[in-house]
C-alpha cells in the first residue's frame, strides 16, 4: 500500500553505548561496572530527529543494523508496517526464550527484548514531532493521565573496594543520593539510608527492594524497617523467584499491611511450573502477586491468567514493544488486573519510552520501576525528563520530548569500545568476589 503525505526516514544511526553502574545485585550476581544500551536515531524528510533506545550487547546492535533495509525510505506514517517487517524479517525473529524460564538467565535475556522497540520508538518520536503530538496520544486510546507515579528501586550494593573491577567512586559528591549509591549496602540500615537519600532528590513514596542476594529473613529485616520509617509506602520484594514456595509462604505470611505486593517471590519446583507455584503463593498467602518474569509475552500472559498466578503485570515495553505494552495494559485492565513495568539500567531516552508508554496505559496502573536513578546525571539528551515528588510530568512537547545531545552519546560511545566484552554478564563481577561463584535460581547470590 503506498501511503502519501507524511515524511520519509532519511538515515537511521545505530550507537552502542555505555554508562557506569554500581555493583548492585540480584539473584543473577552483581551488575558490572558499566552496562550497555543500543541508540537508534532517525532522521526524516522534515528534518525532524527520531530516538529509541534499547537493552545493548552486540547481537541486538547487529538486529538493529540488519532493519536499516526495511525502514530507511519508507513514510513514518506507516510505522505499524515497519514495525511489522522488522518483526517478521530481522535478526533476531524467531527467537524468544528467556528471562520467563525463571532463571534470569541474562545470556538470554535478548531473546525477550524486543529489538523493534527501539525503531517503534524512534518512528513515533518522529511522527509526534510532525503531528505536534506526544507520542502517548498516539498510542492505545491516548494520554490517560498527566504524570505517572514512579518507585524508589533500591539495591543492596557488594562492597567495590573488594574487587579489582573500574567501579566508580561519587563519596564526594555534593547529593547525598550520589555520595552512597557506589557504596556498599549489605543492613536493613544502609537500605533505609538509600530510601531516604532518593526520597530526598526524587521524592519517591513507594519503594521497591530487588532481593534474592541475602537470606530470605535478612531481606524481610530491611523490609520492616522501611515500612517503619516510612509508614505510607507501598513497599514490595523481588527476589526474582529465589524462593521456594515454602519459604516464600513462610517469609512472607506474616507480611500484610507492610508488602503492599510480593515480585516473582517463586519458581518452577517439584515438576510444577512457576505459574502452578505463584498460583499456589497466592491462594495461601492472599497477597497480590506481580511478575516481569512468568508474563513477558501473550502466551505466558494467557496461562498466568489461567492459572490466578499473577494480579500486576509489569509489560515492560522493552519486552513488549510499546504499542504490545498497551495493548496489554488495556486487556489488564478490562479484567481488573494491574499494569506496571519493569526495568533493567537504562539511559534517559528509554526513560521518555517509559513515560509515554505510562501515560497510554489505562486504569489505576501501579507505581512505575526504573534503573534510572542509579544512571542519574550520565544523560544523552538535552534537557533531560525530571523525578520530582516521586513523578514524571507527561511531557506536553511532541514525540518524546527530549532531544539527543550528540557530544555526550559520542563519549558514551567511546566508553563502550574500550569495553572488551559487550554482553551483560552478572556473574564477572561476582566470581571477583567470590572464587568460581555460579548462578543458582533458588540460592540468593550472597549465599554460597
Ligand atoms: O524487576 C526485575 O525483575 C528486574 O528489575 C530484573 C532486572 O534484571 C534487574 O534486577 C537488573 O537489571 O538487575
Ligand atoms: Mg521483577
Amino acid at each position: 500500500m503506498n501511503i502519501k503525505g507524511t515524511p520519509v526516514v532519511t538515515e537511521m544511526m545505530v550507537v552502542p553505548v555505555a554508562g557506569f553502574d554500581s555493583m548492585t545485585m540480584t539473584l543473577s550476581g552483581a551488575h558490572a561496572p558499566m552496562f550497555t544500551r543500543n541508540i537508534v536515531i532517525m532522521k526524516d524528510s522534515a528534518g525532524n530527529t527520531g530516538l529509541g533506545e534499547v537493552h545493548g550487547g552486540d547481537d541486538i546492535t547487529k538486529a538493529l543494523e540488519s532493519y536499516k533495509p526495511l525502514i530507511i525510505g519508507k513514510q513514518i506514517g506507516d510505522y505499524r508496517n515497519i514495525v511489522q517487517a522488522v518483526k517478521r524479517g530481522g535478526y533476531l525473529a524467531g527467537g524468544n526464550d528467556g528471562e520467563g524460564l525463571q532463571g534470569l538467565d541474562l545470556k538470554n535475556l535478548k531473546f525477550v527484548v524486543r529489538a523493534e522497540t527501539a525503531i517503534e520508538s524512534a518512528l513515533l518520536d518522529l511522527l509526534g514531532k510532525f503531528m505536534g503530538l506526544p507520542v502517548c496520544s498516539l498510542l492505545g486510546d491516548g494520554r490517560q493521565r498527566e504524570d505517572i507515579t514512579i518507585l524508589g528501586y533500591l539495591f543492596y550494593v557488594s562492597d567495590r573496594t573488594k574487587v579489582n573491577l573500574p567501579y566508580i567512586d561519587e563519596s564526594s559528591s555534593a547529593d547525598p543520593w550520589f555520595r552512597i549509591r557506589r557504596n556498599v549496602a549489605l543492613t536493613p540500615e544502609a537500605i533505609v539510608e538509600q530510601a531516604y537519600a532518593t526520597k530526598e532528590r526524587y521524592g519517591f513514596k513507594d519503594f521497591k527492594l530487588k532481593a534474592g542476594v541475602l537470606e530470605g529473613e535478612e531481606e524481610m529485616k530491611a523490609i520492616r524497617a522501611l515500612k517503619k520509617e516510612f509508614p505510607d509506602a507501598r513497599i514490595n520484594i523481588d527476589p526474582n523467584g529465589a524462593w521456594s514456595l515454602n519459604e516464600a509462604i513462610r517469609l512472607t505470611k506474616d507480611m500484610h499491611g507492610i508488602l503492599t505486593y510480593v515480585e516473582d517471590p517463586c519458581g518452577p519446583e517439584k515438576g510444577f511450573s512457576s505459574r502452578e507455584i505463584m498460583s499456589e503463593y497466592k491462594m495461601a498467602t492472599g497477597h497480590k502477586v506481580a511478575t516481569n518474569m512468568i508474563a513477558t509475552d501473550w502466551r505466558q500472559l494467557h496461562h498466568s491468567v489461567v492459572s490466578k498466578a499473577v494480579d500486576i503485570v509489569l509489560a515492560d515495553p522493552h519486552f513488549w514493544t510499546m504499542s504490545g505494552s498497551i495493548r496489554a495494559g488495556q486487556v489488564l485492565n478490562d479484567w481488573g488486573m494491574t499494569w506496571g513495568s519493569h526495568s533493567n539500567n537504562h539511559f534517559d531516552i528509554s526513560l521518555a519510552i517509559f513515560a509515554q508508554t505510562a501515560a497510554a496505559a489505562p486504569g489505576d496502573i501501579t507505581a512505575m520501576d526504573t534503573h534510572w536513578i542509579w544512571q542519574d546525571g550520565q544523560e544523552l539528551c538535552g534537557e533531560s525528563i525530571a523525578i520530582k515528588d516521586g513523578k514524571i510530568k507527561v511531557t506536553d512537547k511532541p514525540g518524546l520530548g527530549i532531544e539527543i545531545d550528540m557530544d555526550r552519546v559520542l563519549k558514551a560511545n567511546e566508553l563502550y569500545n574500550k569495553m572488551d566484552s559487550h554482553d551483560r554478564d552478572d556473574a564477572m563481577a561476582m566470581q571477583h568476589l567470590i572464587p568460581n561463584w555460579k548462578f543458582d535460581s533458588k540460592k540468593p547470590c550472597l549465599v554460597r
